[in-house]
């Protein structure tokens, strides 16, 4: 039942959110380390480095928690914030993204992988959302957590830790929205919504939250043809998720796994991540205010 009924919540909180912000944690992440590689001290630094963030910006809040996840057979941590539901806790929506970049030729301590884009930009988005959440003092109904998994790279590891552990404990986890590449505009439309591995009812509800509340974006479908990032995680385990990606397939950032994607070969201005960062805001809010 995907109904859109908090317009005077969201629309408030739409026109606090800064495309500035969005380039500074941008800017953070891909500039402060080398890498963001799995296995590499940059990896775990910019791990320590966002759960302090994110803990920080929760300023004693004592319905948020902030917690590393530490996983089975790397260093990376995945980050998690929670910010608990107020009378319907224990339906769970989670927003995510991948703290880890990658180099395609491979990656040493040394080596450049700013993955400014690919995730930099979507941990960025997340970090705004949980920003304009927290200054507006939101207080959800159901739980909502932001994910920076670790890992993804190098087969999707971190997330699928992450959703094993939660279906194992039987959460429930009403929806997942994916935000793995938001800053660069590589074909027409602003926002493509992919269709494999995600839930089609889930899909139309994020093309409506589009419609209602930024109605000036255009809207497009595509398909990855493989588990192209997280979501895939939680779909394999029965999961609603959607994907909305930055490009179409054809248009797809070719600096990706490279010393190339920095800020600068992506939207410098944040522009583009700005329309997800809203588009998120308006997905966990609208799920989020929903009671038992
Ligand atoms: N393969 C994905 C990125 C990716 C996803 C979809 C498309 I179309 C092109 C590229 C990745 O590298 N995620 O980290
Ligand atoms: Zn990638
Ligand atoms: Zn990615």
């Amino acid at each position: 039942s995907y109904v859109i009924d908090q317009q005077t919540v969201v629309n408030p909180m739409l026109s606090q959110m800064q495309a500035s912000n969005i380039v500074q944690t941008i800017s953070d992440l891909s500039n402060n380390y080398s890498n963001r590689y799995y296995q590499t001290s940059g990896g775990s630094n910019a791990s320590d480095w966002l759960k302090n963030k994110w803990l920080t910006m929760a300023n004693g809040r004592t319905d948020i928690t902030v917690e590393q996840f530490t996983h089975s057979g790397w260093k990376q941590k995945s980050v998690i914030a929670t910010i608990k539901g107020t009378d319907n806790g224990s339906e769970i929506v989670v927003l995510g993204g991948h703290l880890d970049s990658i180099n395609q030729s491979g990656t040493s301590e040394t080596t450049r992988a700013p993955g400014a884009d690919d995730d930099a930009s979507g941990v960025a988005s997340l970090t705004e959302i949980y920003r304009t959440l927290l200054a507006s003092n939101y207080k959800p109904r159901r739980t909502i957590k932001f994910m920076a998994y670790a890992a993804e790279e190098v087969g999707l590891r971190g997330s699928a830790e992450i959703a094993n552990s939660f279906s194992a404990a039987g959460a429930n986890v009403v929806g997942v929205m994916q935000l793995d590449m938001t800053n660069y505009k590589g074909s027409a439309s602003d926002i493509y919504i992919f269709t494999d591995y995600t839930d089609s009812a889930q899909n139309t509800f994020v093309t409506n939250l589009i419609k209602t509340y930024l109605p000036t974006l255009t809207v497009g479908t595509d398909r990855c043809g493989y588990a192209c990032s997280d979501h895939a995680s939680w779909n394999a385990k029965g999961y609603a998720t959607t994907m909305p990606f930055e490009s179409s397939m054809s248009g797809d950032n070719k600096n990706i796994h490279t010393a190339n994607d920095t800020l600068a070969n992506s939207d410098s201005t944040g522009a583009h991540s700005l329309k997800f960062a809203r588009m998120g805001l308006a997905y966990a809010v609208e799920l989020g205010s929903d009671g038992p």
